[in-house]
């Protein structure tokens, strides 16, 4: 399908937001043509990101829901319920395109079958055709899955098991970290330097290719008009 109207980015975060900000400065510009972040939500009331979205121009609404504070507040619901609350505000905004952005938060199927139209959560319209989430993460594919990845990365490279790491934009499947690769750089490690030295090379890789992967699955889903 052409595309005649921006294409609809929902970004989650968790932290300071370095990848969000990436993706707001890109919005419009030749890496990421046509495309407007729509809402940002964050599992985490005090993240930097929320400030960045709300000083963007213009400011670009978002939505607040942490776990923990969900289930004081509603003792008989599941991580499971929190999670299809989570896809509840992302489908409202009627995102093209899901973007994890240092969301850390393991989502289960509970988000994914709404997002691809296996669940219908009541009061708000069945998605029609399945909404692709992707996942920005600070490794290549398979070497360090999960959570603290710099810091497994960077102490396996001292003990010289690694020569280099990495990071990679990936779709997001139930499997955390697993899906199937967009985007993957590599990183060099220097022997002898303190690992502030390499996360800040590997974060100026993610603000690339963060944008690099966006921009590559929002023309696959919702391709601009006159594109082949
Ligand atoms: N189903 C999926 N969910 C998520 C994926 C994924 O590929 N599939 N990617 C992650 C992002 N991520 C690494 O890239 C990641 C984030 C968080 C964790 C984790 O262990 N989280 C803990 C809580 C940690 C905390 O609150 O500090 C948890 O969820 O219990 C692992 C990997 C995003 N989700
Ligand atoms: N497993 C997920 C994970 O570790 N994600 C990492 O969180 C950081 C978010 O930074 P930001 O808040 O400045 O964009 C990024 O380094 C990203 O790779």
């Amino acid at each position: 399908m052409s595309h005649s109207h921006k294409r609809r980015i929902v970004v989650l975060i968790s932290g300071s937001g370095s990848n969000l900000q990436a993706l707001i400065d890109a919005q419009n510009t030749p890496a990421l043509p046509d495309a407007k972040i729509v809402l940002v939500v964050s599992n985490r009331k005090a993240a930097y990101g929320l400030t960045r979205a709300l000083q963007a121009t213009p400011p670009i609404p978002t939505a607040y829901l942490a776990l923990q504070p969900y289930l004081k507040a509603n003792p008989k619901r599941t991580r499971q319920d929190y999670d299809r609350e989570i896809a509840r505000i992302v489908v409202e905004a009627k995102p093209d395109l899901v973007v994890l952005a240092g969301w850390m938060h393991i989502m289960s199927e509970a988000f994914l079958d709404v997002l691809i139209g296996e669940t219908q959560l009541e009061g708000i319209e069945r998605v029609s055709k399945p909404i692709p989430v992707i996942n920005l993460h600070p490794a290549l594919p398979g070497a360090f899955d999960g959570a603290h990845a710099i810091e497994r990365a960077f102490e396996a490279f001292q003990k010289g098991e690694i020569a280099h790491s990495g990071c990679m934009v990936h779709r997001v499947i139930k499997e955390v970290d697993r899906g199937e690769p967009v985007v993957v750089r590599n990183v060099e490690i220097v022997k002898g330097e303190p690992i502030e030295e390499f996360e800040t090379r590997l974060h100026k890789a993610e603000w690339e290719i963060i944008v690099q992967g966006t921009a590559k699955v929002l023309d696959d889903v919702a391709p601009l008009e006159g594109s082949s």
